[in-house]
């Protein structure tokens, strides 16, 4: 089969330029455009020089219908507006789509499932590495094995001073899995902030801390507190490169899918 012809939006930010430069390493994969918005410092430049990847002919550009005609698929870690607008247009051409963005709100995920239903082939995950969704299989587990009253849970998490979103996409997602462990819904029951006299702790809710500073690639616990025990599931990533590489397994899965929405755990089979 011929390699995958791969657009990276966002090609000039921390995400975009892993995957420009792990998408032009795999054999399978071509980087066939590199897209900004318009008015981006970026425009002109050559992706493969932004990515420390060497010289790759492939100019970053604003030009959406010229990338995405030369692609197959899209890779898309930027932000929730740029994602759910691309997915209306990757479902026009029935591309792949893999979405890595996170805080997207209730009504864009709707959006982009509806895309999925329209033709696209989308992967979304608030985390595309093998560690963060398998370590999601063992939350629901532990969860569904505690029970709801003898163990609460919370979630820590810790990200680089850059980032803009809170509590993380893997936050939520292993938040997800620990309702879902639990027979519950996630959005009934977190508790995202606590300030001031809070009173005690509401039985049965899943907490969320948020930590941010310095170049933190992303840290994760899921802390299951008991009486006198307390179980700690941790997920540290050291380098972006793994959220890139679980992307690009993404883009190859979907290519042969039929249209739909699908997760990590699919394309992992966890
Ligand atoms: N699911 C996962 O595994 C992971 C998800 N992420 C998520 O990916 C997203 C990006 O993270 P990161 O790379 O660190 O962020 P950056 O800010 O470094 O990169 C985002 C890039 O997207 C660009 N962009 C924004 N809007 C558009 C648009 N409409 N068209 C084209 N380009 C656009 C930005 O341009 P500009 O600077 O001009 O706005 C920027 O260059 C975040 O939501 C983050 O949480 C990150 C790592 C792993
Ligand atoms: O913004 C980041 O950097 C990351 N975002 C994702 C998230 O919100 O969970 C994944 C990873 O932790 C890095």
């Amino acid at each position: 089969m011929d390699a995958m012809r791969l657009v990276i939006l966002g090609a000039a930010g921390r995400m975009g330029r892993t995957l420009v430069r792990l998408a032009h390493e795999a054999p399978d994969l071509t980087v066939a455009a590199a897209l900004e918005r318009p008015g981006s410092l970026a425009l002109g430049s050559d992706a493969g020089q932004l990515a420390g990847a060497g010289h790759l002919g492939v100019p970053v550009t604003d030009d959406l219908d010229a990338a995405l005609a030369a692609g197959d698929g899209v890779i898309d870690f930027t932000a929730p507006a740029a994602s759910v607008f691309l997915a209306r247009e990757t479902a026009r051409r029935g591309l792949v789509h893999v979405i890595g963005t996170t805080g997207c709100s209730a009504a864009d995920d709707e959006a982009i499932a509806a895309a999925g239903a329209q033709g696209a082939r989308i992967v979304k995950s608030g985390n595309m590495s093998l560690g963060v969704n398998l370590l999601s299989v063992l939350v629901e587990q532990a969860a569904r094995a505690l029970g709801p009253d003898a163990f609460d849970i919370e979630i820590l998490e810790m990200h680089h001073r850059h980032k803009v979103d809170a509590p993380s996409g893997t936050a939520l997602l292993l938040g997800r899995a620990a309702a879902e462990g639990r027979g519950i819904d996630l959005a009934e029951t977190s508790v995202r902030v606590r300030d001031g006299h809070t009173g005690p702790r509401a039985a049965g809710t899943i907490g969320f801390a948020t930590l941010r500073g310095g170049s933190v690639v992303g840290d994760h616990d899921v802390i299951l507190a008991g009486e006198g025990e307390r179980i700690t599931l941790s997920h540290h990533a050291e380098d972006r490169a793994i959220f890139a590489r679980g992307a690009l397994r993404a883009a190859l899965w979907a290519r042969n899918r039929p249209p739909g929405l699908y997760s990590m755990r699919d394309v992992l089979g966890l």
